[in-house]
Order: structure tokens, then sequence, then C-alpha cells
């Protein structure tokens, strides 16, 4: 030890073993047929993986790769910035989009910065995590001066992963075995975010993690990673951790909290982590879809019957987002709010 600040380094159940595995993939599934209307097949293969993993990557699935490229180009360039430029565009206490480097999963400080951006601008949010208070808050993003394009090709790419996120609900509710449309209604006002994760190398990768173990606690997560590799999923089965191999342009997809609850534990929200290394900087570019302020999440009547009654008391999704984001920027003495605390 003595190589890096102690507030990086985790307690040592949760250390990484850095040895490399082989071991068996997550499903990789092919969208292509989408557009053909025949998806029967399409969300079998999804529910399976939804069930097993609560992640899988989609190939062929529409985001165009020139646009691709050119919102890495456009991280690289703002992240190689130096730190005084983009503080220029830092988190603040009323504020939490932009520049961030203080970020803490399970109350460890992450081997990471991060850019954030809402999706909707503005986007409305609950005032305080406060039951009693009724209050709206209006966000909106902040902008960095520089690379001068960044804006405007972050607005373009979170515009067409959105089409794929939208795409993607709509195979999960089939199969659920519900109307493609089941779940449409709840991101009318969708509160989700695009984040840039920039992992610069570390001096000690087997004493820290890029993203502490962790459940992403919206709905949806589609992930763009670079051919670095560093995330690993735990497995279901056996609770080992499990690396996601790059397949390049691929997007890695995972059910989230929400997802969770809707179909009443039949999907899993996976806990996840990302392993650094001391060699190579790793980009990864998750956008995180988020339901509209006011939806109220609770299993979907649709699945319960007397042998599989509900699993989760109803939450309202702005309180939740706003709780867990406003612990997630400081380190605290307690595990911020979880799914798990909703259980009946
Ligand atoms: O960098 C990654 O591969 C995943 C990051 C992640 O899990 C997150 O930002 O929630
Ligand atoms: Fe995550």
């Amino acid at each position: 030890m003595g190589k890096i600040d102690p507030v990086f380094v985790q307690e040592p159940e949760h250390r990484p073993k850095l040895s490399a595995i082989e071991v068996e993939e997550i499903p990789v599934i092919d969208l292509s047929v989408f557009d053909t209307g025949e998806t029967k097949q399409l969300a079998s293969e999804i529910g399976n993986a939804c069930k097993n993993w609560g992640f899988f990557q989609v190939i062929n699935h529409g985001v165009p790769l020139e646009l691709r490229r050119r919102v890495e180009k456009v991280a690289k360039s703002f992240f190689d910035l130096p730190i005084e430029e983009k503080r220029k565009s830092k988190r603040d206490e009323l504020n939490f989009t932009g520049y961030h480097d203080k970020e803490h999963t399970k109350n460890v400080r992450d081997w990471k910065e991060v850019f954030d951006m809402l999706i909707q601008d503005p986007t409305l949010l609950p005032a305080s995590p406060e039951p009693d208070d009724e209050e709206i808050r209006t966000y909106s993003n902040k902008w960095p001066e520089y690379p001068p394009e960044f804006r405007e090709t972050c607005q373009e790419y979170s515009r067409e992963v959105e089409k794929l996120a939208f795409k993607l609900l709509e195979l999960i509710s089939l199969s659920l075995g519900l109307p493609a449309n089941r779940l449409s209604d709840y991101f009318k006002h969708q509160t989700g975010m695009l984040r840039i994760n920039y992992y610069p190398p570390c001096p000690s990768p087997e004493l820290a993690l890029g993203v502490g173990r962790h459940r992403d606690g919206g709905a949806l997560t589609v992930l763009a990673q670079d051919d670095v590799g560093g995330l690993q999923i735990k497995r279901q089965s056996d609770g080992e951790w499990i690396p996601v191999k790059p397949i390049p342009n691929a997007y890695i997809i995972n059910i989230a909290d929400s997802l969770q609850v809707w179909s009443n534990d039949l999907y899993v929200s996976a806990e996840h982590r990302v392993v650094v290394n001391s060699e190579r900087e790793r980009f990864s570019i998750p956008f995180f879809f988020f339901p509209s302020h006011y939806v109220t999440v609770k299993p979907l009547e649709e699945l319960l019957n007397e042998q599989n009654p509900a699993k989760y008391k109803e939450y309202n999704w702005g309180k939740y987002y706003v709780n867990r984001t406003g612990s997630n920027y400081k380190k605290l003495d307690a595990e911020n709010v979880q799914i798990d605390h909703l259980s009946v």
C-alpha cells in the first residue's frame, strides 16, 4: 500500500483478483430482425438474458458508428484538458450535471472522473428526497467550452441511443408477455442521463476500483465501452465476478432496479463493478434510462397472482432517484437507498 490515497482503498473482501480468467460470456444478441417485426424469438432471447444475467450485449443496434467515433473523440479531448479547465463545468450543490472527480460508491471513492448530461434539457425532479416536500426543481445541463463540438455531438448521440433504449423497452415488454408499448408511457418525461466515465491508469489496481460494486438505480442502461475492458458482473449462479469482454461497437445492456421491480424479480438488476489497470486509461459511456419523476414504480399487476404476490412496496421514482444521487457525491456513514429496502 502507500502508493494511492487510502480514500480509494477497498476493504479486502471487495478487492479485485487481477489474474485473467477465461469464462463463459454473457449473451450477445443480434437486433437486426427488430425492423422486420419478427420479434418473437428475439424477445425470448432477451427475456432469458434478463433472467439469467440481467446483462447482455447487442449488435446491429442501429446507432450510427460514425457518431459513436465522434462522441469518443470529444470525450477524450475533454478529459485530456488540464484539471482547472475541466473544473469550470464542475458539479455543484445546486446542479448535479457536469464534471466530477469525487464520486463514491458504497462509501469508497471511485478511481474515475465523470461528466454527466441530462437527456432532456430541462429535466424536472423533486427538490429533495423528503416525502412531504412537494417542490419540483428544474435542472439544465452545464456544458464545457472545450472541445467546441462537445455539446452538439453528445446531444446527437443521446438522441440515437434513446431510440435504441425505447426499442429495448419494447422487446423487454414483449418478453414479459405484455404489449410492446406497456412501459413506454413511464418515459414520457424521462429523467435519464448520458455519462462519460474516464478511468485513468491506477498505480494500485489491486486495491482500488474504477466503480465499486453497485446496481444501477434506473430502468435500463445502454453502455458503450472501449477495447480496454474492466467491467465485471456478479454471476447469479455462484456470485463469481465475470469480466465482460469488449466487442467492438456493441452495446452492453443491463436491467436496472425499476425493471427488477416491474417484473417482480423475474428479471435481475445485477451487481457490477469496474476494475482498473496500471497501463491504459479507459472510457465508458453509459446512457441511463430513467422514468419520469412522477412515476410510481411497483410490480406490474398483469404479472401478479396468488402464487406470485408483489415482492416490493411501491415507490416514487423521483424521490428514489434524488435520494440516491444526493448520497453518491460524498462519503456517508451508511449505505444509500436500494430496492432491497423496499421489499415486502
Ligand atoms: O465503466 C463501465 O463499464 C460501467 C460503469 C458503470 O457501471 C456505471 O457508470 O454505472
Ligand atoms: Fe453501473
